[in-house]
């Protein structure tokens, strides 16, 4: 019952159909009963009383009957698919905003194609749930009531026979649903095979190259050998139970023949007895048939809780480590600052008791070895992550007091590798700013260096990008990242390894949009080719989460400094060639 409470509760708006598809199952539960008291009624006349003008008027009761049967189950059945398409809809689209609103911990953690198929499978497996699960329940419990109610009209003795079978029949049913916990383990192999799957499509070309095959992808093979063999496990533990039980409903009229002799013996004429087990042998039918459906609704039950279970398991995980925005709009300034803060993705502290201060409208880089939390400090001025201790003030306030919307505002990344949309060149820069016109658009463009990207083709910023439109270099989608960037104008911008894709000219470019959406803006860098922060406000070098030099880079260099070093080895990198080395040994 509670796993439906936590169903239902996504779809407050349709609970009338919930009631309208349990009162038409309730009138399906009886339909499906009575044309039986009716059909035992025409027997009787046919067999005992032998009135056969009696027995025809029976036989159209029952057709009639059948058909509003008909009609009324197919009601039911609308009514529960509509609750079931609109729960459905409703846990896609609050699966949509948990998603808009997820941390940046919980996209770590997860693949999109992960995160899709929990919230596509797991949604669409709602409908079909609920959709049977209404009528099929209703059916299951108030038929087998039904049906001893009417033995009791007709025969008592019939009463001891169907309860006998009854008891027979409930006996196989523990081992027809095998281990309870059968849906879980199924859906979760089932869904680390499809991951594992997708892993598998999304690296064929690198196992092409290494001549691969998927005895390659160790974890891919074991999941598809783990879900066979529990697949074949479960159906072999139920193999025995279910050929009990059909066998036993197929072969109950084999029940009623000592019935039938034991009763003959004590004077029922023979005549009544025939009609009698006529009857019974069709009536047990419906026992057998909703039998199975109380297996079904059990099967439904463990699906409905397994569906919600991973949903809301999801959900909560998107929460995780999410930062509680306060209300503030307006920045005083844009200066930032590090106060004692600690930070750890995981076990270990990235960051411990770091203080640093930045001011506003100054242009910084970050430098340092691979891993010394660079874009770690990056990402905790962009709000992304809630830290450990201690506190991130921007314009003297903490981060935290911002609503998210002025965070989203004021401050805009350029990550290494800029992610474009597939859709046209100019919907990529717009996505920087929804109210943006169509010049402020082509004026990021410029701004940006992209005139030469938009004299390729004919349809110049109307181009569709990705796989079904052309596809750019990396340097080249960078430029229309920055263009996003320009239109965006936040107030502090971050550059994230901005200018590593690009080759010799790209980069000229690219420097050349960078400074143009630099201009009087607080900025802080990330890059690894060092020749492009020789003129930024401060340099900044880390180690292992500390700061250890800061100053100029006529300071720095002045100095036997770590960032010194540094320069000297990234001078040396770009002087080194592979004919060089060929040629000294
Ligand atoms: N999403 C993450 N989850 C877990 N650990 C992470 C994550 N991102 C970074 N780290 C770890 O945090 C440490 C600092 O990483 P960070 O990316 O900040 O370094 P970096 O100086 O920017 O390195 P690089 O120059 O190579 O990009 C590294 O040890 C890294 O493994």
């Amino acid at each position: 019952m509670n796993t439906y409470k936590r169903l239902f509760k996504y779809i407050p708006e349709k609970m009338n159909y919930l009631l309208l598809s349990v009162a038409f199952s309730v009138a399906t539960a009886v339909l499906t009963i009575v044309p039986y008291y009716y059909l035992w009624n025409f027997l009787r006349e046919f067999f005992v009383v032998q009135s056969l003008g009696k027995a025809m008027d029976y036989a159209v009761t029952i057709v009639a009957l059948l058909i509003a049967y008909v009609v009324v189950y197919l009601v039911a059945l609308w009514m529960s698919h509509l609750l079931g398409f609109r729960l459905e809809t409703n846990l896609r689209k609050v699966g949509a905003e948990y998603l808009m609103n997820a941390s940046w911990n919980f996209f770590d953690m997860n693949s999109s194609g992960k995160i899709r198929k929990i919230i596509d499978d797991n949604a669409s497996r709602t409908h079909m749930v609920v959709a049977h699960l209404i009528p099929d329940t209703t059916v299951a419990i108030l038929v087998p009531i039904l049906m001893f109610i009417t033995l009791i009209v007709i025969d008592y003795k019939l009463v001891i026979l169907l309860l006998v079978i009854t008891i027979l029949g409930v006996l196989q049913f523990k081992g027809m649903y095998g281990d309870p916990q059968f849906i879980k383990y199924y859906t979760t192999a089932l869904e680390k095979m499809n991951a594992e799957s997708v892993e598998y499509v999304r690296g064929i070309q690198v196992l092409k190259v290494f001549n691969g095959t998927v005895y390659t992808l160790k974890s891919l093979y074991n999941s598809i050998n783990d879900y066979s063999e529990f697949a074949l496990n479960y159906s072999m533990s139920c193999r025995f139970p279910y050929v009990s039980f059909q066998t036993l409903f197929n072969l109950c009229i084999t029940f009623t023949i000592p019935f039938a002799i034991f009763f003959i013996n004590r004077g029922t004429s023979a005549m009544t007895i025939l009609a009698e087990i006529i009857f019974f042998a069709v009536f047990v039918s419906i026992l057998f048939a909703s039998l199975m459906k109380v297996m079904y609704v059990g099967m439904y039950n463990m699906q409905a809780k397994d569906v919600v279970d991973k949903l809301e398991e999801m959900f909560n995980e998107m929460n995780r480590k999410k930062i509680l925005h306060g209300s503030r709009g307006e920045f005083k300034n844009f200066n930032i600052e590090f106060k004692n803060v600690s930070f750890k993705y995981e076990e270990d502290y990235v960051l411990e008791n770091l203080s640093l201060k930045l001011e506003g409208g100054k242009t910084y880089a970050f430098v340092g070895s691979s891993g010394s939390g660079k874009s770690t400090i990056a990402k905790l001025i962009s709000g992304f992550y809630k830290i450990d201790d201690g506190e991130v003030l921007i314009g003297g306030e903490n981060i935290t007091d911002y609503s998210e919307k002025a965070i989203c505002e004021n401050i805009t990344n350029v990550f290494q590798n800029a992610q474009l949309f597939k859709t046209s060149i100019y919907e990529n820069v717009k996505v920087g700013n929804q109210n943006a016109s169509y010049s402020e658009v082509m004026r990021a463009l410029k701004l940006a260096n992209c005139n030469d990207i938009l004299d390729k083709f004919e349809t110049r910023e109307n181009t569709i990008i990705g796989s079904e439109g052309v596809h750019l270099s990396g340097g080249e989608k960078q430029r229309i990242a920055i263009a996003r960037a320009i239109l965006k104008d936040a107030n502090i911008i971050i550059l994230d390894e901005a200018s590593a894709a690009a080759d010799p000219e790209n980069e000229y470019e690219i420097q050349r949009a960078f400074s143009n959406l630099m201009e009087g803006k607080t900025v802080i860098m990330i890059a690894h080719r060092l020749s492009s922060i020789r003129n930024v406000d401060e340099i900044l070098v880390l180690d292992d989460g500390k700061i250890i030099e800061r100053g100029t880079d006529k300071e720095l260099m002045s100095i036997d400094s770590r960032y010194r070093y540094l320069q000297e080895l990234f001078s040396k990198t770009n002087e080194w060639r592979i004919y060089d080395e060929m040629a000294s040994r």
